[in-house]
């Protein structure tokens, strides 16, 4: 409220009449400004810093719910928020401060995309506009949100994004708010028509649900499903939280389950299941940070009777998944390069390597992560997922088998890795096997060997496996 405008009226005669209160600091908008600066100033990853700072401040419940949404809203449709600002501001965008910027954002997703009403948006995003950027430019975001507020969101699309039919990724651009190259990566991965890319690109603004995994022989799934959990879509040991804390779950606190997207769960299992010749004693994970996968794998490694050597090369993150697999002291951790071997070759049965990718099968895990990938990234990661596929192959014995895993679907990162290292000398005696087959009722995965998951599909993540077995 500006100072010395007419206090409102409580509707009860006497004091509060009369006194002068400043509005309530709005704590949900603030926060989601305050981790938006975060991610614009510091390279911030706003699904890490928003966490603690909501305990830091003691936000809970709606207050809690509303400034995650803001963020994660705000930081998705970026976007398509920018394209629509960019109409109503009297200078080009990239000429804005991003702090007043950010405001503005935060403003025309509340508009655009929320059932919050048009003044209560327009006046909360003022109020925080003047208190983190003074009267002046409150000013200013006042006058750009009433334009902002004269459409609706599908009146703004028709408006900012080319037709279809004359430029169909650059419309998809705006339309779903992902840049124009990773509307091309996905669709050229993906295949098929407008109706398919619309799917993923919009499945990819939907934040995921939390799904949880029953570590075999360390918790149940009827553990989970008491914890209020509900049965999962495709993975044996999949349970879906639909609301609460899942660290409130008992076994998810003492690390017996944990939370892990469906599509880590199947690739892991299927290599666990994938067959191998003869006796089995040793599982390499060669790129195991923060240690997702390599807990599961720990699990029913513990069960088989065999030890699972995980290697991740950055010591904080090796640190992670000392905690996932370290309740059983037969698992080892190193901190170490992968694609430089500190065993022997062929000394393992099971090797996955979840290699370093762009992540772009996880978009809506990550809401910045979109802006902030690069095309030169995929190529950049290429030499590495090589190395690190053909370390893979090297620490594999005759008769076993190797997965080769992304969380992109990206062909560069995916198909044209596995094709290159099995046409190089690493890949003498190997051979594809049909993954499909280690994934029992899981459709829609393509026509094999390899397969790739699909959050429009699958509500997985976009995992990409390659299963390759090493001749006897
Ligand atoms: C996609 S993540 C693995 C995710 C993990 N498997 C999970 O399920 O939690 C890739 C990991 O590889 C690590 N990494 C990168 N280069 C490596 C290398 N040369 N050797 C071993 N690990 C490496 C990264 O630090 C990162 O933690």
């Amino acid at each position: 409220m500006t100072p010395g405008r007419a206090p409102q009226s409580s509707g009860k005669p006497g004091k509060a009449a009369r006194t002068y209160r400043r509005p309530k600091p709005d704590a949900a908008r603030r926060a989601a400004f305050d981790v938006l600066r975060m991610v614009d100033d510091r390279d911030a990853y706003a699904n890490l810093v928003l966490p603690g700072l909501l305990r830091d401040r003691r936000m809970t419940g709606r207050d809690a719910a509303l400034a995650t949404e803001l963020v994660h809203g705000t930081l998705r449709r970026q976007g398509t928020y920018d394209a629509i600002l960019d109409r109503c501001v009297d200078r080009p965008i990239n000429e804005v401060d991003p702090p007043v910027l950010d405001v503005l954002c935060l403003g025309a997703h509340q508009l655009l995309a929320t059932r919050i009403p048009t003044h209560a948006a327009v006046s909360a995003t003022v109020e925080l506009a003047r208190g983190v950027l003074g009267d002046g430019r409150a000013k200013f975001v006042n006058a750009v949100l009433r334009k902002v507020a004269a459409r609706d969101l599908d009146e703004w699309l028709a408006e900012v994004a080319p037709p279809y039919d004359e430029d169909p990724e650059g419309h998809l651009s705006i339309v779903y708010s992902h840049p124009r190259w990773v509307v091309a990566a996905l669709w050229d991965a993906l295949g098929g028509g407008r109706a398919e890319i619309e799917a993923l690109l919009a499945a990819d603004n939907e934040p995921p649900a939390v799904t949880l995994v029953a570590r075999p022989g360390r918790s149940t799934l009827d553990e989970l499903y008491e914890a209020g959990a509900k049965p999962g879509r495709w993975s044996p040991l999949a349970a879906v939280l639909t609301e609460g804390d899942p660290g409130a779950i008992a076994a998810v606190r003492d690390g017996r389950a944990g939370v892990q997207d469906e599509g880590s769960q199947l690739v892991a299992q299927a290599l666990a299941n994938a067959a191998v010749d003869g006796d089995e004693t040793r599982w390499l994970d060669l790129c195991a940070g923060p240690g997702g996968k390599a807990g599961l794998l720990a699990a029913i490694a513990t069960q088989r009777d065999v030890a699972l050597l995980a290697v991740e090369r950055r010591h904080h993150r090796a640190r992670l998944v000392r905690n996932a697999i370290g309740w059983n002291t037969r698992h080892q951790v190193v901190t170490a390069d992968g694609t430089r071997p500190a065993w022997a070759p062929g000394s393992f049965d099971r090797v996955i390597a979840d290699v370093p990718c762009s992540g772009l099968g996880a978009l809506r895990r990550r809401p910045e992560s979109r802006w902030r990938r690069r095309p030169e990234d995929i190529a950049e990661l290429g030499p590495l997922q090589r190395e690190l596929l053909t370390s893979a192959l090297g620490a594999v014995r005759p008769g076993g088998v190797v997965a080769y895993v992304t969380c992109s679907p990206h062909k560069a990162e995916t198909r044209s890795v596995v094709d290159d290292v099995l046409a190089s000398p690493a890949g003498s005696g190997f051979s594809l096997v049909d993954a499909r087959e280690y994934l029992p009722g899981v459709t829609g995965l393509g026509d094999g060997p390899d397969i790739q998951l699909w959050p429009h599909l699958h509500g997985t993540d976009a995992m990409y496996l390659a299963l390759l077995r090493r001749g006897a």
